[in-house]
Formats: structure tokens, sequence, C-alpha cells
């Protein structure tokens, strides 16, 4: 399957092959005709497919590779230095090329290089874990973390290039199975009622298998789609984040540590929801809805934390824009909204 993400100068393709990485050559060839790659990969990733690409691109190019610890604290700020150093050693120079081998983490932070280093390199996306195959490695958003946040550090950087093999899939610890889930029924949840009622019929993760490629490009197609009308994130592209003020902070609270991205952003949806749902905001029920279909995917639902723990991280979310703190609401399953608001949205709720 093939996709293209029509963004003028910065368009590129996106292909969907079970077994592509076994032809990685035959799809870089067209578009890179320098002389060096340097692949960023993860520790865990680079050990099932490191080889198996190195193999294949060094029969053109100088392959060199960077591997980080698995986990996101390899996308902090600090690690930028090392990462560059290292490029710099290999003598990559602006005509080459960097791959992001891996999962979101990889993609974010090799991304965030790509766009920095000599002031823009080529990139190229090679998602592994399924929410970088139905999100992250689409859209361009890449970025590191500081102590105060997700994503504070970052840019708009396209890919030249998208490969998406399900069959890494495979190799993935189910628990990040889950954590995929969670942006795919998100996508349900603020855009497609059909998928979302598609992913509450499933009755086991091996069903869901059967059907995984037409739900990557599902999800892959909506968040094009929304892309290509509001690029820079001030408008429908808001709808993304869908869970994710209080989501990012739930992430920020733990230090990274105890909820994964899928996991706090699934917690995220169901308590801004029915904070919503109590203002008469959101359709009664919509909660539950949501609740229930996450449960499937064995994905948490609530956190214990109390919100004004949250308050700090979530003031400087991204969706703080014309003076305000824009929140992502659901009318209903499939129909999202932005909300204008402040941190006291979740205060005057807990009293109700
Ligand atoms: N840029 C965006 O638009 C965007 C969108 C959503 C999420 N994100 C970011 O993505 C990150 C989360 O991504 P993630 O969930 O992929 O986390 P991750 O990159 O840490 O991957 C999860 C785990 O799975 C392992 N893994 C990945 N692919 C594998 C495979 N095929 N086989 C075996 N193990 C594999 C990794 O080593 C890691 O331990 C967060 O930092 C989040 O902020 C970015
Ligand atoms: O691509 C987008 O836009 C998204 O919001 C996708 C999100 O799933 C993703 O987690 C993103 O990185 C969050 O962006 P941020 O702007 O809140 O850092
Ligand atoms: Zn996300």
């Amino acid at each position: 399957m093939e996709m293209k993400v029509n963004l003028g100068k910065d368009s590129y393709p996106i292909y969907i092959q079970q077994g592509l990485l076994d032809e990685v050559l035959g799809y870089i060839k067209p578009i890179f005709q320098g002389n060096k790659i340097m692949i960023i990969s993860d520790n865990q990733v680079f050990s099932y497919y490191g080889e198996k690409i190195e193999t294949q691109l060094k029969k053109e190019y100088e392959v060199g590779h960077i591997v980080v610890p698995h986990g996101e604290q390899s996308k902090r700020f600090d690690i930028l230095p090392e990462l560059y150093n290292e490029l710099l050693s290999f003598q990559l120079t602006r005509t080459d090329l960097i791959i992001a081998l891996g999962g979101g983490v990889i993609g974010d932070l090799a991304g965030f290089v790509a766009s920095t280093f000599l002031r823009g390199v080529k990139f190229v996306q090679i998602p592994t874990s399924l929410l970088a195959q139905v999100d992250s490695s689409v859209g361009g958003k890449v970025a590191v973390d500081l102590p105060a946040g997700k994503n504070l550090v970052g840019a708009f950087k396209h890919p030249s290039l998208v490969l998406i093999d399900p069959l890494t899939l495979k190799t993935l610890e189910k628990r990040f199975i889950s954590d995929g889930m969670g942006e795919v029924i998100k996508y349900g949840c603020i855009f497609d009622a059909d998928l979302f009622q598609q992913l509450a019929c499933y009755t086991s993760f091996d069903e869901l298998y059967q059907d995984i490629d037409e739900i990557i490009y599902r999800c892959v197609d909506l968040k094009r789609d929304v892309v290509e009308k509001d690029l820079f994130d001030f408008n429908d592209r808001l709808a993304l984040n869908f869970g994710h003020t209080l989501g990012h902070a739930i992430e920020q609270y733990y230090h990274y540590e105890k909820y994964s991205h899928g996991e706090a952003i699934s917690i995220g949806m169901v308590q801004l929801t029915r904070i919503a749902e109590a203002k008469g905001l959101t359709k009664v029920g919509t909660a539950d809805q949501i609740c229930d279909v996450l449960k499937i995917y064995q994905l948490p639902t609530v956190s214990h934390l109390k919100t004004s723990d949250l308050k700090q991280a979530m003031a400087v979310d991204k969706k703080n824009i014309y003076k305000k703190l824009s929140y992502v609401l659901l009318h209903a399953i499939g129909q999202s909204y932005i909300y204008p608001s402040d941190l006291t949205f979740i205060d005057e709720v807990e009293e109700v």
C-alpha cells in the first residue's frame, strides 16, 4: 500500500508492506544519491533489524550506526551533544542521510537531530513500533524532552520517505502493542466512529493482527488528511492531541518510568472526557465507551493522581496559544472540537 503526504516541496511517500525491510535498499536508492547514511536506533530494535538493513545499504553506501538505550530516557535534550559528536566523527555532510530505525522515541530523537545538525540533513523514518507506524512517523513533529515536560524542544522536519513493515510488530512486546492501540483508539475518538466501533469488536490480539495492515493504513490516512489541512498545529491538527494535555503531564510526573505514552494518553482521554461530561460539554456515557474499548487492549483508564498535581506540567502544554490553553474535547465518539479554557477547567470539576 502506498500513500503520499501532499505538502508541496515537502511531500513524501509512505509505503506499508509486510516484508518491506528486506527491500530497503530498493526504496532508498531513488530518493538518495549521496554517500553516507547514519542509522539511529535503540539497542533493542537494532539487535532485531540493524544488521538486515545495514547489510543491504552497505552495497551502495558508507553506513554507520548510533545505538542509544531503549526508552523515553533517550529522548532527553542533554543526550544531543553525544549524537552530534558521533555524526561529526562519521563526517556526515549536508548531502548525506539519517535513518530513524525504531519506535516513536527514535523517530522523534533522530528527526530532531536531522533537523538541527548542519541546519538540516535528509531523513527517512523506518518505524518499528505500532505507535510509530500509526502516528509518530507521519506529520513531521520531531522533539526531545526537557525536565519540565515532554517534547518541549522540537521542530517540524519532514522525512523524505516512511517505510512501514507491519511484520516488525511480531517482535514487539504486547505492552507496546497496547501502547500503540492507545493512539489508534484516539483516532476513533476524534475522527472516526466506525473505526472506534470496529476496535470495540475484536475479541483477541490475534484477531486484531489479522487486520493490522488495514488499521495502520486507516490511521495514517486520517493523520495525513489533518496534517495536510493544518501542518503547523493551530487548528484542525490540534485534535491529534486528544488526551495529551493530561497524558503528557502524567508521563512527566512519574519521570517517564510508570506509564508509556500510549498508556498515559489513555488515562488522559478518559479523565478529560469525564470532566467534559460533568460540565455538559460531551455527550453523557462517552467516557465509559472509551473506557470499555481501552480495557479490551489492556490499557489503563485511571491514574489515581490528583489533577492538581499535574498543573505545572500542563502549563507548558503546546496548546497554550492565543493566551488560552486549548482542550481537545469530544461532542461524542468520532466528533472532536477545541475548547479554549485555562487550568481552572480541571479544578472546577473536582468540586462537581
Ligand atoms: N512525533 C509524533 O507525532 C509522535 C506521535 C506519538 C508519539 N510520539 C512519541 O513517541 C514516543 C513513544 O513511541 P513508542 O511507543 O514507539 O516508544 P519507543 O520508541 O520507546 O518503543 C517502545 C519499546 O518498543 C521497543 N521496540 C520498538 N519496535 C520494536 C520491535 N519491532 N520489536 C521489538 N521491540 C521494539 C523499543 O526498543 C522500546 O523499548 C513518545 O516519546 C511520544 O512522545 C511522537
Ligand atoms: O502529530 C500530532 O500533531 C500529534 O499531536 C500526535 C501526538 O500523538 C503526539 O504524541 C505528538 O508528539 C504530541 O505533540 P505535542 O505537540 O503535544 O508535543
Ligand atoms: Zn501521542
